[in-house]
């Protein structure tokens, strides 16, 4: 019998998509349901520098903000049986896209520039990257990674949705190795 889902045996699953889709919310809801352990990279980097991702920006750099972000996706996109969500801009490094897209099964969190919108007020604080931008530049952002996102394995469009919809959908998609 065939069917559209597709089979992950032990893969890890990496969520990919722009700021505050809900990569994080949603990558916690699934780990729960699949009882997998689940990776947020964006902690990972704050619990080793002790700091948030703000301070990280300002007293160390968004440069090596990112050379620990490549080391620590390719850690553990090299493990199995994960859920590891990405910062929002992991993907756009070459080298963390390969090893997701080899070794993962690679889930894009979509939203419409019209639902994003309505969320930058709530992630402003604690994005560096929004700070100092106007909506223009964002939006143009937005845009420009969604190109980026386009590598991807499997899609899912969160507009209207709620986190634990989001999160049903994905579980829809995979079919999961019997035991
Ligand atoms: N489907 C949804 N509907 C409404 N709000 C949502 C949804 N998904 C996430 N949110 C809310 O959006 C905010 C950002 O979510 P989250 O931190 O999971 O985003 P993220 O993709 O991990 O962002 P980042 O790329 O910065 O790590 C949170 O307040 C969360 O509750
Ligand atoms: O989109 C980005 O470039 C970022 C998103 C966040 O997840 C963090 O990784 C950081 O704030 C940078
Ligand atoms: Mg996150």
């Amino acid at each position: 019998m065939t069917n559209n889902k597709t089979p992950i045996g032990e893969k890890s699953i990496v969520l990919i998509g722009f700021m505050g889709v809900g990569k994080t919310t949603v990558g916690q809801l699934l780990a729960d349901k699949l009882n997998r352990s689940f990776i947020d990279i964006d902690e990972e980097i704050e619990r080793e520098y002790q700091m948030p991702t703000t301070e990280i920006f300002k007293t160390i750099g968004e440069k090596k903000f990112r050379e620990k972000e490549k080391e620590t996706v390719i850690c553990f996109a090299n493990q199995r049986g994960k859920i590891i969500s990405l910062g929002g801009g992991a993907f756009m490094q070459k080298e963390i896209r390969d090893a997701c897209l080899q070794n993962c099964i690679v889930f894009h969190l979509d939203i419409s520039w019209e639902y994003w919108k309505d969320r930058f007020g709530t992630l402003i604080e604690s994005r560096p990257l929004l700070q100092n931008k106007t909506m223009e530049e964002v939006e143009a952002l937005f845009h420009e990674r969604k190109k980026t996102y386009a590598d991807h394995h499997s899609n899912v469009m969160t507009d209207g949705f709620t986190e634990e919809e989001v999160a049903k959908q994905i579980i829809n998609l995979i079919e999961l190795p019997e035991n």
